[in-house]
């Protein structure tokens, strides 16, 4: 197989000439000529695989060598029907029987109005639901758990941690994915090869930017298309599914991606590469090899050879303008409203009854008041095209395939420790505004109760403690709510592409967040001496301690209400159902003795309750007087508890914290979907 590659010269068209249907044995050609593409062709230029040789001028991409080593891989599916929840026990049925094939070396392409169920089908075969009847097979074999270890799947959204650089968010997943078979430095190696590939060299060292909460500048949208399918070439896959790579890119940068997703297919290592496309312009029509034509009821309309379909339309009297785009005149037919309701809609097809597909490869589907008879000549068809298509017995063992499983736990401990140290770090406002507002807080403390406690008896000193760790409970506690969800759909694609564990991510991120939750420290350590509270080193060294387990604790009760839903609003709801509790039962609003016993477990588990006693019992250790009395009286406790309060308040803070870790590793594996 040759690829050719055209640096000369510019020209105003691409031609393609690709006949995959016939397999390995062919030879595919393709000369991409393009206009106003120098920069894309030089960036393809970067794509060089071992085998690149320079001849007049041109790249010629020989990888005929590699084919004969290359396995074969195919991937068929059959889904007979494929339907969506709703509530009120409802459910729609988004795809019906969609058959196909693809193999490597190929572009494929799928088609369709918007909704009609691109990425649904997409979905399917990236086996990211398994709510779908059909058979999906690869080299005629039922799938295996290795199957998401060939494949790579590209979401339509981007998502990244903004803050990190192109190069660092790939070395985060090579790491996660290659470091069991590959050292440091060829995890590295891999990265710059892959960079390289997808033309991100120049930006490698730039931010990525974007982002949920606010917009970071970085890279620009095309750039993120290539980062996003770099990510997924890292583990170097057979088989590439890339939900609307082109989305939201003008037609030139959408060319570009395209072009890549092209060399990627046909260079060593030959790779099955299948798009859901929505608009594609004529040039990278012209690029697919297969095309999946979906109506916007999600029924096949066509299924084939890119360069057989508008000569099979043509057979059925739809002959598509000189003037127009192909890929706008196959939408349109696809469209169930234009076919149905328009005469003079192009091709003047308006309206008009269809005689039955015929012998060729590839069948159209179009809505009509003959529709009925066109399904059944349609599936007759492919039939002889596609052998799964009607078997439908292999449902349970697509239901059956083994997830991608999570990597291995350590390694991405440490590696989520490190992106997330990184994006931390990087947060300069955020962490700024946590030292003035903590900064802030410290002073109105500090003013408010001045020089106050030495000389009260003892109301003032209960009243600075409990408002001061109430303030902290709630701050902490929001601070984690509002942040904590919005990698939630970053961990779920990398769960489903095996390149994240929820155990390591949890410990790596939560630790990572330790030392920026250090600003809180700023409001219980400034006001303490302009208060006046104990002038000791060792109270004041407990008092810090004290301070900083209830700051842990305090987001680990964060971290639980916000770890039933990517939905930062839901923990920042459910949050005071935590919290209020545990101020009610802190002894300074309810009597301590006087709690009924069906009650006495909320007390239990408060942690306010300790902390604040802990804190009142680290002064009164320092104190003689009527405040001492005050305060031991009021609150109903004795020196002698501080330990087994000690030990509850560490205990517990650490509880919440595996709680919330427990919650997120059900909600992982069991709950969520990758979206
Ligand atoms: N979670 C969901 N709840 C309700 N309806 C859904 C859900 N997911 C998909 N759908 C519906 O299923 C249909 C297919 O959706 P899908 O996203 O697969 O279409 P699409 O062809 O990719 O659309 P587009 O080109 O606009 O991105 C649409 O009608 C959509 O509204």
């Amino acid at each position: 197989m040759v690829d050719s590659i055209d640096l000369g010269k510019l020209e105003a068209n691409i031609v393609t000439d690709t006949d995959l249907e016939t397999g390995d044995e062919e030879t595919t050609t393709s000369t991409l000529h393009s206009a106003g593409l120098s920069q894309n062709l030089a960036s393809s230029a970067s794509v060089k695989p071992k085998d690149v040789k320079t001849e007049n001028g041109r790249l010629i991409v020989d990888d005929r060598e590699s084919v004969s080593t290359c396995a074969r891989v195919v991937l068929e599916w059959n889904i007979s029907k494929y339907e969506i929840k709703l509530k009120k026990r409802k459910s729609l049925t988004v795809l019906r029987s969609i058959a196909g094939r693809a193999e490597n070396g190929s572009f494929n392409a799928v088609m369709g109005p918007s909704g009609c169920g691109k990425t649904s089908l997409l979905q399917c075969l990236a086996l990211r639901t398994r709510d779908f009847e059909g058979s999906l097979t690869l080299n005629g074999k039922a799938l295996t758990g290795a199957y998401f270890a060939h494949t790579g799947y590209v979401h339509q959204k981007e998502l990244f941690f903004p803050h990190l650089t192109v190069r660092e968010h790939l070395v985060f997943h090579a790491l996660n994915h290659l470091s069991r078979h590959k050292s440091l430095e060829e995890c590295i190696a891999r990265v710059e090869a892959v960079m390289e590939e997808v033309d991100l060299t120049k930006v490698g060292d730039q931010k990525i930017g974007g982002g949920d909460l606010y917009l970071v500048a970085g890279i620009s949208g095309g750039e993120r298309k290539r980062l996003n399918i770099a990510t997924e070439l890292l583990g170097n896959p057979r088989i590439l599914l890339l939900d609307e790579p082109t989305s939201g890119l003008d037609s030139v940068m959408g060319e570009l991606v395209c072009l890549l997703l092209k060399s990627i297919a046909v260079q060593a290592p030959r790779r099955l590469v299948l798009a859901a496309i929505h608009t594609p312009s004529s040039r990278v029509f012209t690029l697919v090899s297969h095309v999946t034509l979906l109506t916007s009821h999600g029924e096949l309309a066509y299924w084939g050879p890119r360069d057989k379909l508008l000569l099979f339309l043509e057979g059925l009297g739809y002959r598509c303008p000189s003037y127009f785009n192909p890929a706008d005149f196959i939408l349109e037919l696809a469209s169930a409203k234009v076919i149905a309701g328009q005469a003079g809609a192009p091709g003047g097809v308006g309206g008009q009854e269809l005689a039955s597909p015929g012998n060729v490869s590839g069948s159209l589907l179009v809505e009509s008041t003959s529709s009925g008879k066109l399904v059944a000549a349609c599936k007759s068809t492919l039939s002889r095209d596609l052998a799964p298509l009607g078997v439908n017995n292999r449902h349970k063992e697509v239901v059956g395939v083994q997830g991608p499983g999570a990597s291995n736990w350590a390694v991405s401990f440490r590696t989520n420790l490190w992106r997330s140290w990184l994006s931390q770090r990087r947060e300069y406002v955020g962490l700024a505004v946590a030292v003035l507002m903590n900064t802030a807080l410290g002073l109105v403390f500090g003013v408010l109760y001045f020089q106050q406690i030495p000389h009260d008896n003892g109301r003032n000193t209960a009243g600075y403690l409990f408002s001061l760790l109430v303030t902290l409970l709630i701050a902490s506690s929001i601070a984690v709510c509002m942040n904590f969800p919005f990698d939630f759909a970053i961990l779920m694609r990398e769960y489903y592409a095996g390149v994240n564990s929820p155990l390591g991510y949890f410990l790596g991120r939560t630790l990572a967040s330790e030392p920026p939750s250090l600003a809180f420290m700023i409001m219980g350590i400034l006001p303490y001496f302009m208060v006046g509270l104990a002038p000791s080193a060792v109270a004041f060294g407990w008092y810090c301690l004290l301070f900083f387990i209830v700051n842990f604790a305090a987001q680990s009760i964060g971290y639980l209400a916000s770890s039933f839903s990517a939905n930062p609003v839901v923990g920042l709801s459910i949050l005071p159902l935590f919290i209020t509790p545990m101020i009610l039962f802190s002894g300074m609003l309810y009597e301590r003795n006087s709690v009924p016993p069906s009650l006495r477990w909320i007390q239990d588990i408060s942690v306010m309750n300790y902390s604040f006693a802990l804190m009142v019992l680290n002064q009164v250790g320092h104190i003689d007087g009527p405040a001492r009395s005050f305060l031991i009286d009021f609150l109903q406790i004795k020196d002698s508890d501080f330990p087994g309060f000690l030990i509850a308040l560490v205990s517990l803070s650490i509880l919440y914290r595996v709680a919330a870790m427990g919650v997120l590793w059900v909600r992982v594996k069991f709950f969520s979907k990758v979206q």
